[in-house]
């Protein structure tokens, strides 16, 4: 009945979705409902088309004899009372399917969770929620266990799966906490973290999708494989606009693809890196040790001396503006100063009285002044309008202007910024922003290349039905006397015209937020969020000012060298004491006994931390082999081609040390075809190599792990590299250890 009435409402979206399709006119105001209508009806029929698999996956029944049925979307009889057929899981009344224990039934008597394949029950689940017949072997703190357990021994396909039917109640109060403030959610390695922030997204949108549809959420996580990992979990929960992004794609228009040694990018990420872009900047605007001659054309020979270039600078700074906006600034200090010169000389009274100029002749050389290339060419030198590109590239490329702007750096320091090759890397994108914000953008220029454009397309509307016309005229000649047939200029005229390709043109709020630098996000979360560094963190804060934020991460895990070292470093500086701190506490992906070789590696990392428990224990226990370092890559061959053999439906993921990957990876591919390697692997393959960099937030039922010491010795990180890379198995785990 569920899936009929799924079929029924895919079936209207679809066609109301056509119908706003075909119109075309009306006023603006028509078309920009229109318009909205258009987005609206294609993501429901996205929607409805996302959520059929496990559409309705429990059901409550209630002491007061109510049965409730428990979905990923909300279905109402609209021939009856409207009453709910399946409820949202967002909505507060499902809350008890999560929440509801024996001890604490919450007006439940049953819990039933229900399994689906296509639009088949194959199975369910009953919980009787009642202390005195409760199971007294069951894990009292888990909800719906064996259908938890079920979904955790699952073989793993490469991509992430949504947890909606068997979320526990620790993560139930983080999806659902307030929409303000910011939220950081620690926990170890398999805690959920990640879930739990795409179900929070999938929740904030639910709860308030008004305020939060036009100011879009922005989910950050660590590189592009993760975030290709973690892709259909939103969509499977009917949510399809949230903008995923790394932090390095946060600069529009920006490829920061190219790689640096982990210093640089750690110096990179440094809050002295403020201070140097400030000093950067200051260094563009200069002042000449000589006067300069500007030499114009059928005029004498102007001077501009220092002092003159000096008091104009000190103007355009007080102005406060960024620095291409003080330009306009320096600019009227500069002109007035030559039109005064020029004044002096053309005006001069020969018999010694006042200037004979009145003040719109010298207005009038200004202006002339002004158009000047000379001049121009000029004030473009002492105060040169920059892009952050232009001043980025200009700083990195010359040991001169590094000196200049980094004076608290050693010169170990300033040697590790200056750079040979050209692309941008993650850690330029916040100097790239920071820079953005020091320059200003003088968005006169960008406005008039919207007018030029518009005028283009309006152009070339009115050039298409040029050609309509005529070759109608010659259809009409060629096949009908005098004609009563309708040619495309009688249907639509080029203003018409005009407004369909502007409707293409028009954009979600997740595009347009993504198109923008400076949009301001309705809620910002981050993922793996102690690998932020305090620049990034600067960038991050301000996309989102009003400060509605959830950070999910685990400072044991953390890898870059300027990440986070706590979370009270990273955010005070912009929050001061508001911020809330939930913590997650069991670990769903890892077993105990592999969770307990991570145990020894934490403990070395900081002997306070404690692990998190394990849900599950038993099975195969971790093996850890000596093997002679020239025969690593052949035994590596030969375990992944064992463990590949045994994997059933699952994935082994293999990691290796960065500095390995390509040896390893060659041996392992040339060995067996299904390996998927390289910079950004496929992770659908059933064999896929990775560092630990690109392994973090993923997991696979079997890993091997190959030398860990040069793991360990690659990073003054290394303890936590090792961390992350003995918590990626859900099931099985190798070492092989070099000797
Ligand atoms: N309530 C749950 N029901 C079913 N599966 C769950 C639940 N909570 C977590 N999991 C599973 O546990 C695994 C680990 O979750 P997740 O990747 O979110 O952990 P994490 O804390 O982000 O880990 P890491 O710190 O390693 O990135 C995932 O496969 C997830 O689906």
């Amino acid at each position: 009945m569920l899936y009929d009435r799924l079929d029924g409402l895919r079936e209207q979206a679809a066609r109301r979705l056509t119908g706003e399709l075909r119109a075309t006119g009306g006023t603006l105001q028509a078309r920009s409902q229109r318009d909205s209508a258009v987005r609206m009806y294609a993501d429901q029929v996205e929607q409805y088309s996302a959520v059929e698999s496990g559409l309705c996956f429990g059901r409550l029944d209630t002491d007061d004899g109510g049965r409730h049925y428990i979905g990923r979307i909300g279905i109402f009889d609209t021939a009856g009372d409207y009453d709910p057929l399946l409820m949202d899981w967002r909505a507060p009344a499902a809350r008890a399917f999560y929440l509801a224990t024996a001890a604490n039934p919450q007006g439940v008597r049953r819990r039933r969770h229900l399994r689906t394949r296509q639009r088949k029950v194959t199975g369910f689940n009953d919980e009787v929620l009642d202390i005195a017949t409760a199971s007294p072997t069951a894990h009292e703190e888990l909800t719906g266990e064996a259908s938890l357990l079920a979904a955790l021994d699952a073989g793993r396909t490469g991509r992430m799966r949504d947890i909606v039917e068997t979320i526990q109640a620790e993560q139930d109060r983080i999806i659902r906490a307030d929409l303000p403030g910011v939220l950081v959610v620690q926990g170890g390695p398999g805690t959920g973290k990640t879930a739990v922030a795409l179900h929070r997204a999938a929740y904030l949108l639910y709860t308030h999708r008004q305020q939060l549809s036009t100011r879009g959420v922005l989910l950050v996580g660590p590189n592009a494989t993760f975030l290709r990992y973690i892709s259909q979990v939103l969509p499977t929960l009917a949510e399809t606009g949230v903008l995923l992004r790394t932090p390095a794609d946060l600069f529009p228009g920006v490829d920061a693809r190219r790689t640096e040694p982990a210093g640089t990018a750690a110096l990179k990420g440094q809050p002295v890196m403020v201070d140097v872009l400030a000093a950067a900047v200051r260094d563009r605007q200069w002042v000449p040790d000589e006067p300069l001659e500007i030499e114009l054309p059928q005029r004498e020979i102007l001077r501009l001396d220092p002092e003159t270039a000096r008091a104009a600078r000190d103007r355009a700074r007080r102005s406060g503006r960024p620095h291409n906006l003080a330009r306009a600034v320096f600019d009227i200090e500069i002109v007035h100063a030559l039109a005064d010169q020029v004044a002096e000389r053309i005006g001069a009274d020969p018999l010694g009285g006042e200037n004979l100029l009145d003040e719109a002749d010298v207005a009038e050389i200004r202006r002339e002044l002004r158009d000047e290339p000379e001049v121009r060419a000029v004030l473009d030198q002492l105060w040169p309008v920059l892009t952050p590109q232009r001043l980025l590239a200009d700083l990195f490329a010359d040991p001169d202007r590094i000196a200049a702007a980094a004076p608290a750096l050693t010169d170990a320091e300033r040697a590790l910024l200056l750079r040979a090759e050209s692309g941008w890397t993650p850690a330029d994108v916040p100097l790239l922003d920071e820079a953005a914000e020091l320059l200003g953008e003088d968005d006169r220029a960008a406005q008039a290349r919207r007018e030029r454009i518009r005028a283009f397309q309006r152009e070339y509307a009115e050039g298409v039905l040029e050609i309509a016309r005529g070759s109608r005229s010659i259809d009409v000649e060629d096949e009908a006397e005098g004609g009563e047939i309708l040619g495309v200029t009688d249907l639509i005229d080029a203003d018409r015209l005009l407004e369909r390709q502007e409707e293409a043109e028009r954009l979600t709020t997740a595009q347009r937020a993504a198109a923008d630098r400076s949009w301001a996000f309705g809620h910002v979360i981050v993922d793996e969020a102690q690998e932020l560094s305090p620049l990034a963190w600067r960038l991050l804060m301000r996309r989102c000012p009003s400060r509605s934020m959830t950070i999910v991460g685990d400072v044991a895990q953390t890898g870059a060298l300027a990440g986070t070292p706590s979370w009270a470093d990273a955010l005070e500086p912009y929050v001061a004491q508001r911020w809330r701190l939930e913590e997650l506490t069991v670990s769903y992906r890892t077993p105990a006994e592999i969770m307990a070789v991570a145990a020894d590696v934490l403990a070395q990392i900081d002997p306070a931390l404690r692990p998190p428990r394990s849900v599950r224990v038993g099975g195969t226990p971790p093996w850890d082999r000596a093997v002679p370092s020239d025969r690593l890559a052949a035994e590596l061959v030969d375990a992944a081609a064992r463990e590949a053999a045994d994997l059933g439906d699952g994935r082994l993921g293999v990691i290796v040390p960065a500095g390995r990957v390509d040896e390893l990876g060659a041996a392992l591919a040339a060995a067996l075809p299904e390996a998927a390697v390289g910079e950004h692997p496929e992770l659908e393959s059933t064999v896929v190599v990775l560092t630990v960099a690109q392994a973090k937030g993923l997991e696979f039922d079997a890993v091997l792990l190959a030398d860990p010491d040069q793991i360990v010795s690659e990073s003054k990180r290394g303890k936590s590299d090792l961390y992350v890379a003995l918590t990626r198995a859900t099931k099985r785990l190798g070492i092989l250890r070099p000797t």
